[in-house]
């Protein structure tokens, strides 16, 4: 028996759910829909991906008549998310043939004020496209009944409130009140009860901001290999798709054509380019034409795309909040998911207070090396290469070849050339991760000590190895430990998470011509 006729839902809402294949209601639909149904506004808060859109479309669609005027009015702060929210709705709306209309920038106004003269029930949009309608006189909010805020928190964020207020104002007074997101801080609690009567207050584990259901891990880089760790990083773990965040428009174009050059199947997404093209890469990417999805925080809240198995903030985000919904994009329903976060020296700070405010830990991982990611590859060529033979494919325009090459070599040399051929040049490439020590060596506690040995560099005064050493590692020695100097044998010592740049940053480093030779310092025997 599906758990959702418990509540009194028609049965057109009940055949509809059991449809969209939902057994039985998350804990927010348990806690919001007898709540709503009983036309009390609320204030919802549940983790990312938790059915928080059919908490509350479910009994806004079972109340709205089926007489043709808008009498529902969703808010969301993205056009993807408008979009996604009216698919969700109209899926739970199909026996009841309720008409439901998405209503957002880029699109042609033209075409929007004809569908909303067809008898629309329920308007999706975003606050700067429903308030051009309602000045031009084209939408109008007099019999509405039901207004939700999704993403509630960003919607009364600075940036939108004016317009969110204006809107507001145009609609009735008695009308119902609801505001749902996986982030509710306090201003905005306060904020929401202007326009709320008595609002319930309900949330679901309210402690624990981030699901347990997604594995979090943080991987230290340096700015200058970013590109390189974030590629050994995509390489090393198994991606159906996923999600990678920037910071700004531009990081994402960069990064686009970085990953696009390397041969990954990848597309950006930010808020400066046309409607169509925003549309083209979601749809892609929904359909798996594309593997990878380069980000601004505009895909951060609220889609739901169910196989995308790892977020990678490639920068990281500036807020706990945007972590929070950034890696909620995966582990949604009952999925896991992984999320990645790559970190420099100058954002560790940054992430212990996302850890902080989150209350989760986010696990340190180390860059997996050359050889691990060889071992990885060469297992992904054997299951191809056993593929290909499996399929009888006809490979018989390489037997002159083959007959001239094994004339002079064994055919396993030839076969391991071949191979060679194929997998190209990384194989020269060098480890940026060998392990070093972090035992006892004479360190004080919480530090680590690193040998460095600057060879024949007698040039070098210890002004300008401090300045270099600060240069490589992207962060004023100062600030994270200290240099000792005597003669070419120095010592450095910094703070231990600092370590994993330290030596990232210098073991490969050379000054006129000369390596600086860098070993972890032995512990005292
Ligand atoms: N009761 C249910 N049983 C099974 N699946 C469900 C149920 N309710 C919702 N879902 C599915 O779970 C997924 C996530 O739902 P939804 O997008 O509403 O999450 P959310 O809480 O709004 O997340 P976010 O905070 O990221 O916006 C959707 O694909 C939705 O169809
Ligand atoms: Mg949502």
């Amino acid at each position: 028996m599906n758990l959702f006729s418990n509540y009194k839902l028609s049965k057109e809402i009940l055949m509809a759910i059991d449809k969209m294949g939902f057994e039985e209601p998350s804990p927010i639909q348990k806690a919001s829909i007898p709540f709503i149904l009983g036309k009390r506004d609320l204030i919802g808060q549940a983790q990312t991906g938790t059915g928080k859109t059919a908490a509350f479309g479910i009994p806004m669609i079972e109340m709205i008549s089926k007489k043709p005027i808008i009498q529902g009015l969703v808010l969301t702060p993205t056009r993807e998310l408008a979009i996604q929210v009216s698919e969700e709705l109209r899926k739970i709306a199909a026996f009841k043939r309720l008409k439901i209309l998405p209503i957002y920038g880029g699109q042609p106004i033209g075409r929007q004020i004809k569908a909303l003269k067809m008898g629309i029930h329920i308007i999706i949009g975003t606050p700067g496209r429903v308030l051009d309608h309602l000045r031009r006189n084209t939408i109008h909010f007099k019999d509405i009944k039901y207004l939700v805020l999704d993403e509630a928190d960003e919607m009364l964020d600075m940036g939108f409130i004016d317009d969110i207020k204006e809107i507001i104002s145009k609609t009735p007074n008695d009308r119902q009140t609801l505001l749902f997101s996986a982030t509710m801080p306090r201003e905005i609690q306060k904020l929401a009860k202007q326009y709320l009567k008595k609002p319930k207050y309900i949330a679901i584990n309210s402690g624990d901001l981030t699901k347990p259901s997604i594995e979090q891990i943080y991987y230290k880089v340096l700015d200058k290999y970013k590109l390189d760790s974030l590629c050994r990083i995509i390489d090393s773990h198994k991606v159906s798709l996923g999600i990678i965040f920037c910071r700004t428009k531009k990081s994402v174009n960069e990064l686009t054509e970085a990953l696009q050059a390397r041969g990954y199947m990848a597309d950006g997404i930010h808020g400066d380019l046309s409607q169509y093209q925003r549309n083209k890469v979601m749809r892609a990417f929904k359909e798996k034409s594309i593997e990878y999805l380069i980000a601004t925080d505009v895909a951060a809240r609220g889609i739901d795309i169910g196989d995308v198995s790892h977020v990678i903030n490639y920068d990281i985000p500036q807020d706990p909040e945007s972590y929070v919904h950034r890696i909620g994009r995966t582990g949604r329903a009952d999925k896991k998911g992984v999320a990645i976060t790559l970190v420099t020296p100058r954002e560790i700070k940054q992430l212990r207070t996302i850890e902080k405010e989150i209350g989760s830990k986010i696990t340190p991982n180390s860059l997996p090396t050359m050889e691990e990611i060889i071992n990885l590859q060469q297992l992904q060529w054997k299951k191809q290469i056993q593929n290909l033979l499996d399929s009888n494919r006809n490979l018989s325009v390489f037997n002159n070849l083959l007959e001239e090459l094994t004339s002079d070599y064994a055919l396993n040399e030839v076969a391991a050339a071949a191979l060679h051929l194929a997998f190209n040049e990384q194989t020269q490439n060098e480890s940026l991760n060998d392990p070093y020590y972090f035992g006892e060596t004479g360190a004080k506690q919480g530090m680590v000590k690193f040998f460095m040995n600057i060879g024949r560099n007698l040039e070098l005064t210890p002004k300008k190895i401090v300045e270099l050493v600060s240069e490589q590692i992207d962060m004023p020695i100062k600030d994270i430990g200290k240099i000792n100097i005597f003669d070419r044998f120095s010592f450095i010592e910094v703070k231990e998470e600092f370590a994993p740049f330290v030596y990232e940053g210098l073991k490969n480093y050379r000054f006129n011509g000369y390596r600086i030779f860098l070993e972890p310092a032995r512990p005292r025997s």
